[in-house]
């Protein structure tokens, strides 16, 4: 078997590394052209990069243990140490089997009255203003809605300001560092690693500062069962040599970061289409009058077709987690094309979510299509939260997360753009819009 088509314009020496760096979405987009599996240097090294739903879905689910994280992982671990996120094998298995109960409905429902007061505190604080900058926003929402849901930790201003300015500049940099020559850039004492290992510095020591705070409270004052009770409260002694002081930190960082990075930008590019999108933002806001998002049964909120319709095609035309990889553990076959071990696939969720060969209109944003020809898509291509055995444990949390915000905002606003306003997403790390200023036209009680 020869190797997958090499992507073009690889430079001697760094291969593709430079393009990645500059414009990693456009890259990955163009490259999605080559073949369905094409391969790229990084550096003197080859990787492959694939760019169709069966193959990725082959990676994920049935071949998952012939895989490990790799690489972009890898330049993780010195913020995530090895949090469930980065851990693998049996460690991973024990992590998540202890965490997903916290994860499942019932006790998600536990965490709809913080996700329903932040919102609406939110909203509310936007009563005297025309125009909102949303993402920051959605932002300062997710992070203190994970922190308070998962950890009974109620941030301060200082913090939530902390995270917003530093997560950015670590996630960016983790992204960076996975498409180039190993160590080569870490080693170059650039103002740009300086601000990346900083920025890691602050975030780990408020982390450290946070978890001593939520494990000096006293049971009577949490409202529910928590992530930490669970961390720290096991009888099973392996589970419980596992989770010691470092590990509980570490795994404080994955929900800290796995939870302010994604959901912010879900429900931020939701409001973008909407505001595109008046019609349809009417049709939503008609289905959500009257909705109650703070009552405790609110998984109802998952019934309402179109509102999650819009969410599911914004997710589909602007997945938060754009693009990840694996590396093979052992030889392994793909697409016709046997890959040694140790060989890095990088993959576009962006690009197989724009499939031509599967959607129709792919770039359009048309949320009907879920509600009308939902059976036509298969669920290979629709993969924003991933898949198999490393799917992620917060997509329930996080379709009521953002489904409550979009509801309080619509109940209460009018959403518009700017004349002729265009957003370009943003790969830095997540995909975010860069500037999402919104004009909000307040409403009547209807
Ligand atoms: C729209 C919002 C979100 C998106 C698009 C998203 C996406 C993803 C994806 C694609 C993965 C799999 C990564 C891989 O295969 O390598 C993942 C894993 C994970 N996510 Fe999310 N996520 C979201 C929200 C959240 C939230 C709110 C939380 C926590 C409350 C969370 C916690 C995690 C964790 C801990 C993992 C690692 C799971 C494991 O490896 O077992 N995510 N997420």
């Amino acid at each position: 078997m020869s190797k997958p088509p090499l992507v073009p314009f690889a430079t001697p020496g760094i291969g593709h590394a430079l393009h990645i760096w500059q414009n990693p979405l456009k890259f990955f987009s163009a490259a999605a052209r080559t073949a369905p599996l094409s391969r790229i240097k990084i550096g003197w090294k080859d990787a492959c990069l694939v760019s169709n739903h069966e193959l990725l879905y082959q990676i994920l689910v049935p071949d998952a243990k012939k895989y490990d994280k790799g690489i972009q992982y890898e330049r993780a671990r010195a913020m995530l140490g090895n949090g469930v996120l980065l851990a693998e094998g049996d460690f991973h298995f024990r992590q998540r089997r202890l965490m997903q109960p916290m994860f499942n409905k019932p006790s998600v429902n536990d965490y709809i009255n913080a996700m329903h007061t932040y919102s609406t505190a939110m909203v509310d604080s936007w009563a005297d203003r025309d125009v909102v900058e949303l993402y920051p926003e959605f932002y300062r929402l997710a992070t203190q809605v994970v922190i308070d849901t998962l950890f009974s930790t109620k941030m301060s201003h200082q913090d939530v300001e902390l995270v917003r300015r530093q997560m950015p500049i670590v996630i960016a940099g983790i992204e960076k560092r996975g498409a180039l020559p190993p160590k080569l850039f870490d080693t170059i004492p650039t103002r740009e690693n300086r601000a990346f290992y900083a920025a890691i510095s602050d975030l780990r020591r408020l982390g450290d500062r946070l978890v001593d705070e939520r494990l000096g409270m006293s049971r009577g004052s949490r409202s529910h069962t928590d992530l930490m009770d669970v961390l720290t409260e096991t009888d099973d002694a392996v589970t419980r040599r596992d989770n010691d002081r470092a590990q509980i930190l570490n795994e404080f960082l994955t929900f800290l970061t796995a939870g302010s990075e994604t959901t912010p930008s879900a429900i931020a590019w939701s409001c973008y289409l909407l505001g595109r999108h008046p019609e349809i933002q009417e049709q939503v806001r008609d289905e959500v009058a009257g909705f109650d998002s703070g009552s405790s049964d609110v998984t109802a909120i998952l019934k309402l077709p179109l509102l999650q319709a819009v969410v599911k095609e914004a997710l589909r035309l602007y997945p938060p987690v754009w693009a990840l990889g694996r590396r093979t553990i052992q030889p392994t076959v793909l697409g016709g094309y046997a890959l040694p071990t140790g060989t890095q696939v990088f993959y576009s969720v962006y690009s197989v979510q724009r499939d031509r060969d599967v959607y129709d209109a792919p770039n359009e944003f048309r949320p009907q299509r879920w509600i009308d020809d939902a059976k036509k898509y298969p669920r290979t291509a629709f993969l924003p939260f991933g898949a198999g055995i490393r799917n992620c444990i917060g997509e329930h949390f996080a379709w009521i997360e953002i489904s409550i915000a979009i509801v309080n905002i619509l109940q209460r606003y009018e959403l518009s753009l700017q004349p002729g306003q265009t957003v370009p997403p943003a790969a830095m790390g997540a995909l975010v819009p860069g500037n999402l200023p919104m004009r909000l036209r307040r409403l009547v009680s209807r």
